[in-house]
């Protein structure tokens, strides 16, 4: 069957969005609490209690002695000092008693006193305690319930349950506790271009296959805020298939959670099978990432459901804007907050009119800043958010953030992370990949945002960064990176060092089949060029040869046609899309593709002194003159270590 297909989206703002929600739940009493299963103790951590908790029994339950030593009736010694000692017999008379930390106070006695205060004395048959001070009553005893008193208030409700909190459950007698039932949510991704990752490693991927795993996510940050994902397999792009499996997972489920089609493709089915099922409330909310989401209620049950976005930040996102505080409502715990900091904004943020913008950020304490570095908005950009530090908001209507301005980040992180981050903006290099990895085990982060050479070098100058990688050629003098060091930073006190040497030079396909013997050939007619984005070395060092060779720019066909990275060159040599880019013979390697190498060029880290000298940059700094990460960088192709860590200047 096919359902009309349906264009209009709407933009409702996310309050009115959840004030809907909330209400259909309301009236068919799901907005509330869930009820609660008895539990072993034992299987109760990290669930929430659902009623009080009050004491059974007293802990401890008899007055216990605390130390190990003598119970003595206090009375018995009065008057004793140092130069006036008293002996207390050891025995029948009652006088003292030797007892264990934990053991019962005997009901003739009411104090301790600690072993290590006494002496002790054997006289023919008799044995003795020697005391040179009296004790007060109660002295090192713990009274009765000193630590729970039977029917007092353990724990409240909406509780979340620590280690400690089951402990003293079971010192003041429960053997189970009643803890809210874990909402129970299907989790049904759907979309004939789907295969799972086990069928894409077994099978590789054909062209047009989406390896699975929105699934995943939404089922671990389901099973992290305490909920019981079930994650159903694929479903087609059918709309009675879905239609069925909505329906069977609404019986059984306390939410169902379905992923893509929510938009208004040929094949987004989601809110015709809402609408089919039960009430439609609300299709498009004024938010990116997630802009399309699905909110309503199906079958007789009234199951809230949730239309997920399939591109994988929406989808993710939604769970934090949707299913996070719904599950939380559930448990009845407060939604979990983020922690908070302001920041200031690297770069200039437009907003989308009409919608709350959520923006992936990395961030850096920079000297006295704290910056937040906006990362890629594609919403198909998973990394983004893996990379992400934190989110800035950026409410709809508004004008947007300068470069500049202060913003409000909710944190992914600890904060305390931040100040072990080193922030690197400017060139990308794999190797920077392989630092950071050793970065981690002397316990510094390392954020890396590509803006290639230039971008790089404008970084340190607005102050956002610490160090800046760079590759760039002086068409004058031939010397890499020091002329642009004086001409941007001139104000900067700036350590030069080289990092690395690579390899420069022409990626082409396997087996060269357009016989691409150097740049000369770039002006071939049945040469097709992928060129790198301005302010990037190597776009730079191309410039630098074509003069050189004389070469007109617009005579290279696909000079306009712009990449970020090394790896972005090579993979559109890869997919056919180009017949060569200038690259480092790593990209070329990484992709079994052909390499024709011309120059060696300097790769520079380029480190405001003031941070050269600081604590955080010492470990990279260690790193740099050890021998280890040298070793491994030599193991790539197309690198020379050299000269890593001589200062240039
Ligand atoms: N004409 C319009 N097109 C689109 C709109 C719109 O308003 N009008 N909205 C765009 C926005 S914004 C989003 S977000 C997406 C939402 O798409 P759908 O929910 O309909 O999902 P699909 O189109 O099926 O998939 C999008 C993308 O995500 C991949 N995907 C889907 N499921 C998974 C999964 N389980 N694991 C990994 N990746 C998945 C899918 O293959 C697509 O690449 O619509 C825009 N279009
Ligand atoms: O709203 Mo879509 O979720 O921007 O990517």
């Amino acid at each position: 069957m096919s359902k009309n297909r349906k264009f209009y989206l709407e933009d409702i703002p996310l309050d009115e969005a959840w004030r809907r929600f909330i209400a259909a739940m309301e009236s068919s009493g799901l907005w509330k609490a869930l009820p609660g299963e008895d539990l072993p103790l034992e299987e109760a951590l990290g669930r929430v209690t659902a009623v009080p908790v009050w004491a059974t029994l007293s802990s401890p339950g008899y007055h216990a002695s605390a130390m190990d030593g003598y119970a003595v009736r206090s009375m018995d010694t009065l008057g004793a000092t140092e130069t006036a000692p008293k002996r207390l017999r050891i025995g029948p008379d009652r006088q003292a008693e030797y007892v264990d930390t934990g053991d019962p106070l005997p009901s003739w006695a009411d104090a301790i006193i600690q072993i290590e205060h006494t002496q002790h004395i054997d006289e023919e048959a008799d044995e003795f305690i020697e005391i040179q001070a009296s004790v007060a009553p109660w002295t090192a005893v713990r009274p009765m319930g000193e630590d729970m008193v039977a029917t007092e208030l353990v724990l409240p409700a909406n509780r979340l349950l620590k280690p400690v909190d089951l402990g003293a459950l079971a010192g003041c007698g429960h053997a189970t506790v009643s803890v809210r039932r874990r909402p129970r949510v299907a989790v049904i991704p759907t979309g004939t271009e789907l295969v799972t990752v086990e069928q894409a490693a077994q099978e590789g991927l054909k062209s047009g296959d989406i390896i699975e795993y929105n699934s995943l996510v939404l089922s671990s940050q389901v099973r992290q805020w305490g909920g019981e994902p079930t994650r159903y397999p694929i479903v087609v792009d059918d709309y009675e298939r879905i239609r069925e499996t909505v329906r069977e997972a609404a019986a059984i489920h306390d939410l169902v959670l379905v992923n893509a089609g929510s938009s208004a493709g040929s094949e987004d089915f989601t809110s015709s099978i809402v609408e089919e099922l039960g009430t439609l409330l609300v299709h498009g909310v004024a938010i990116r990432p997630g802009h399309p989401v699905v909110l309503g209620t199906v079958t007789d049950r009234k199951t809230p459901i949730i239309g997920v976005p399939g591109y994988p930040v929406s989808c993710a996102l939604t769970g934090e804007i949707f299913v996070e505080p719904l599950l939380s409502h559930w448990l009845g715990v407060p939604s979990k907050e983020k922690p908070k900091l302001k920041a200031t904004i690297s770069r200039k943020l437009l907003s989308p009119m009409g919608e709350d913008e959520w923006v992936r950020v990395t961030v850096g304490r920079v000297g006295e800043r704290t910056v937040a570095a906006p990362l890629s908005r594609g919403a198909g950009v998973i990394t983004s958010l893996v990379r992400a530090d934190g989110i800035v908001r950026i409410p709809r209507f508004s004008e947007g953030v300068e470069a500049g301005r202060e913003v409000n980040v909710e944190l992914y992180r600890d904060p305390s992370d931040i100040d072990r981050t080193i922030v690197h903006i400017g060139s990308h290099d794999l190797c920077l990949d392989m630092l950071s990895q050793y970065l981690a085990d002397a316990g510094r982060l390392f954020s890396s945002a590509n803006a290639g050479s230039l971008g790089g070098l404008m970084a340190l100058r607005r102050g956002d960064a610490h160090l800046a990688a760079s590759h760039l050629l002086d068409p004058a003098t031939g010397e890499y990176n020091i002329s642009y060091v004086k001409q941007y930073l001139p104000n900067i006190p700036v350590v030069l060092m080289t990092f690395l040497h690579r390899e420069q030079g022409l990626i082409i396909a396997p087996g060269n089949p357009r016989g691409i013997q150097g740049l000369s050939d770039l002006v071939r007619d049945d040469v097709r060029y992928v060129n790198r984005q301005r302010g990037a070395g190597t776009r730079v060092l191309l410039d630098y040869h074509l003069n050189k060779l004389g070469i007109e720019p617009e005579r290279v066909k696909g000079y306009r046609r712009e990449e970020y990275t090394h790896l972005a060159v090579a993979v559109a040599v890869q997919s056919g899309a180009a017949d060569c880019g200038l690259g480092i013979a790593s990209a070329a390697h990484a992709l079994q593709l052909d390499f024709l190498p011309f120059e060696k060029e300097r790769y520079d880290l380029v480190i405001p002194r003031i941070y050269y000298e600081s604590d955080l940059l010492q470990p990279l700094l260690d790193l740099i003159h050890g021998p280890v990460l040298r070793r491994v960088v030599n193991e790539l192709p197309g690198y020379d270590t050299t000269s890593m860590g001589t200062i240039v200047v």
